[in-house]
């Protein structure tokens, strides 16, 4: 199968494509590695599908290469679904781990919620130049802790365990985030949907 560009400027995200997809039967690369500047597509939906679809087809025909392209975030219940599609942009256009991390534990603390549930969402969507776009969703639902634990990761992922687990994501490491995760969702179905594609 061709090789399919993977277009983010996220560096935690690149590496989970990364391990999720190897071995599979589709070669991804970085398209941030593969042309000489990506310039950032402007999130202006409402929805994750609506950005995922937004950036992988402005990738696909800006640079005219078969692109997939990845919307997330997370939802909490307490906070009426927030950050949701601003999760990246949380607390300013800085787009820090730290200050969104530091402003979803003010906001449950402020309103001392009992319930921390949350979850996870991905969006992925698959665009060929001048074509609508393809999508498939994942989740991962689990609760917000009261601290930040573990390191590795990126993102809300010191913060996050997974229903099921007594430890974060960051504590979980790749291994097991990679197995449950809604980013690996969404790029199983994505397989899928792309195999079919091909073959049928
Ligand atoms: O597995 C995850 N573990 C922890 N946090 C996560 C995860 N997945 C998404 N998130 C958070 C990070 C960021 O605050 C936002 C994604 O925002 P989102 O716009 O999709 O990505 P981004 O701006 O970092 O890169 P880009 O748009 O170039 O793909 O949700
Ligand atoms: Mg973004």
């Amino acid at each position: 199968m061709k090789t399919i560009y993977v277009a983010t400027t996220n560096k935690g995200k690149i590496k989970e494509f990364e391990q999720i997809l190897s071995g599979l039967s589709i070669k991804i690369e970085s398209l941030q590695d593969h042309v000489a500047n990506m310039e950032d597509v402007e999130e202006t939906g409402e929805t994750f599908e609506e950005n995922a679809v937004l950036k992988a087809e402005t990738y696909a025909t800006r640079h005219n290469l078969p692109v997939i392209a990845d919307d997330s975030g997370l939802e909490i219940n307490a906070l009426n679904g927030e950050p949701g599609v601003y999760s990246a942009r949380y607390a300013g256009e800085e787009k820090s781990d730290d200050a969104n991390i530091e402003k979803v534990l003010a906001k449950l603390d402020e309103k001392k919620a009992d319930d921390r549930s949350a979850a996870f969402v991905c969006v992925m969507a698959y665009a060929e130049p001048g074509e609508e776009a393809l999508t498939t969703k994942g989740k991962c639902h689990g609760t917000i802790t009261n601290e930040r634990q573990g390191s590795e990761g990126f993102g809300y992922d010191p913060i996050f365990k997974p229903t099921g687990y007594s430890q974060t994501l960051s504590e979980l490491g790749p291994s097991v985030k990679n197995e449950i995760s809604h980013r690996r969702m969404a790029l199983n179905d994505m397989v899928n949907v792309l195999t079919e594609k091909v073959s049928g």
